[in-house]
C-alpha cells in the first residue's frame, strides 16, 4: 500500500506592486498609485535573504496587473531605476536565485514575449483562469476576459512553462460554470502539458469592496468544487487548496494533494486576515497521508528538463536538499 502524500511549497510572498488595470469587485490588494504602492529593492532584497535564512525554496511575485497602463506608475518605477515592470521583476528574479530562490510569477495578464523573456529566470508561473463565465465582479476588468486568461496560459503552454492556473470558487458563477472552467483547463494541459497544479480557491469577504456582503461558498460548496476538479483533471494534475482558507483538514478527504506555498515571514498580501498555518498544522491538515515539501517546479518537470539553463545549478541542489534522507518535511 502506497501512503497518499501531500505537497507544499516553502516561499517568500513578494507583493512587487499594488497598481493594477483591473477592478475586480473580490479585491482588496489594489491601490492606486501614491507613497508605498511599489515594494522598494532594498525590502525586496531583505525579504529574499531572510526566507532564503529560514530554508524558503520559492520567491512568489505576485502583483497588480498591467501597472503601467496606470497613469504615473511607469514615472515612479523609473525613479527606482526600472523601465517598467517586467523589467523590475526580472531584476529581482535575478536577485533570488543568486540568494537560492526559485522564482515563480504571477502577474496576470503577460504577452507571449514577455513570458518567453520571465521564462529565462522563472523555474514556473502561473495566473488563475478565475471562471470562464462573464460574472459582474470582473465588469471593471479587461484582463479577467476568460479569453485573454485562457489565451496567456495557451501561450505559457505553447512555450513549456510548468504552470499554475486555478479557479476562484463564489464570484457569481454557476456549478456548471465551475465544470466548463476545470473543462478548459484540462484541455489545455491535455494540448500543452504544462499544468501543474490547479488552486480551488474560495472567494473570502472584504470590507470596503463590493464583494464585500457577498455569500461565501460553505464548506458542503468547496468540497464539491474539489471532488469536480479531481474528476475532471488528468491524474498528473495536482489540485491544490489554500490552506489559509478554509478548513483544509475538512476537504482533504475530497481530492487535494496540494496545500500550495506557504510562509514563515512574509503573509497573504491577498487574504492578509488569513495568517499561513506551519509545519506543524500542516502536518495535522495531512492526516494519515505523508506531508512532503516540493519545489514550485514539480519533479515530472525537473525530470524532462523544462527549465531554463540559467535555473540548472539550483534546481539541482534545492531538490537534493528537500530529499535529504531524515530531513523532517520543510525543517
Ligand atoms: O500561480 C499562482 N500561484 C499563486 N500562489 C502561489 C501558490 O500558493 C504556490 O506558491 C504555487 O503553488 C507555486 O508552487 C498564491 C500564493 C499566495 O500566498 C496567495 C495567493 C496565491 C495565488 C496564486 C495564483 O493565483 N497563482
Ligand atoms: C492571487 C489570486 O487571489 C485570488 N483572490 C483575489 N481576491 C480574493 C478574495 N477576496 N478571496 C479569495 N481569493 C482572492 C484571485 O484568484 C487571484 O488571482
Ligand atoms: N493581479 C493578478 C491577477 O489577479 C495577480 C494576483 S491578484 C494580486 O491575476
Ligand atoms: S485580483 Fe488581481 S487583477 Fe483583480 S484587482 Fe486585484 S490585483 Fe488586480
Amino acid at each position: 500500500m502506497h501512503r497518499r502524500v501531500i505537497t507544499f511549497s516553502k516561499n517568500a510572498f513578494l507583493p512587487l506592486t499594488t497598481v493594477c488595470q483591473n477592478r475586480c469587485g473580490y479585491c482588496c490588494f489594489r491601490t492606486p498609485v501614491r507613497e508605498g504602492c511599489v515594494m522598494a529593492p532594498t525590502e525586496a532584497i531583505r525579504t529574499l535573504e531572510a526566507s532564503a535564512a529560514l530554508g524558503c525554496t520559492e520567491a512568489l511575485f505576485t502583483f497588480g496587473e498591467r501597472p503601467g497602463a496606470v497613469p504615473g506608475f511607469n514615472e515612479m518605477l523609473g525613479r527606482l531605476g526600472y523601465a517598467d515592470i517586467l523589467d523590475y521583476v526580472y531584476h529581482l528574479s535575478l536577485a533570488a536565485i543568486e540568494r537560492d530562490l526559485l522564482p515563480h510569477t504571477n502577474a496576470g495578464i503577460l504577452t507571449y514575449a514577455e513570458l518567453d523573456r520571465l521564462r529565462e529566470v522563472n523555474a514556473s508561473m502561473g495566473l488563475m483562469l478565475e471562471t470562464t463565465a462573464d460574472v459582474p465582479a470582473h465588469r471593471n476588468s479587461p484582463g479577467k476576459d476568460p479569453a485573454v486568461r485562457i489565451e496567456m496560459i495557451e501561450n505559457a503552454g505553447k512555450l513549456s512553462i510548468p504552470f499554475t492556473t486555478g479557479i476562484l470558487l463564489g464570484i457569481g458563477e454557476t456549478e456548471d460554470d465551475r465544470e466548463e472552467s476545470l473543462r478548459v483547463i484540462a484541455d489545455l494541459h491535455r494540448r500543452y502539458g504544462h499544468i501543474q497544479e490547479v488552486i480551488v480557491q474560495n472567494f473570502c469577504p472584504k470590507p470596503g469592496t463590493a464583494m464585500e456582503g457577498a455569500a461565501v461558498p460553505g464548506p458542503d460548496e468547496i468540497g464539491a468544487a474539489i471532488s469536480l476538479a479531481r474528476e475532471i483533471l488528468p491524474a498528473d494534475v495536482a489540485v491544490q487548496i489554500p490552506p489559509n482558507l478554509a478548513d483544509a483538514s475538512r476537504l482533504i478527504g475530497c481530492g487535494v494533494n496540494d496545500l500550495g506555498g506557504v510562509s514563515p515571514l512574509t503573509i497573504d498580501y491577498v487574504n492578509p486576515e488569513h495568517p499561513w498555518p506551519q509545519l506543524d498544522e500542516l502536518r495535522r491538515i495531512a492526516g494519515d497521508a505523508e506531508l512532503r515539501e516540493r519545489l514550485c517546479i514539480y519533479p515530472q518537470y525537473i525530470e524532462k528538463g523544462r527549465y531554463s539553463p540559467l535555473l540548472e545549478p539550483l534546481i539541482r541542489r534545492l531538490a537534493e536538499r528537500i530529499a535529504a534522507p531524515g530531513r523532517d518535511a520543510g525543517a
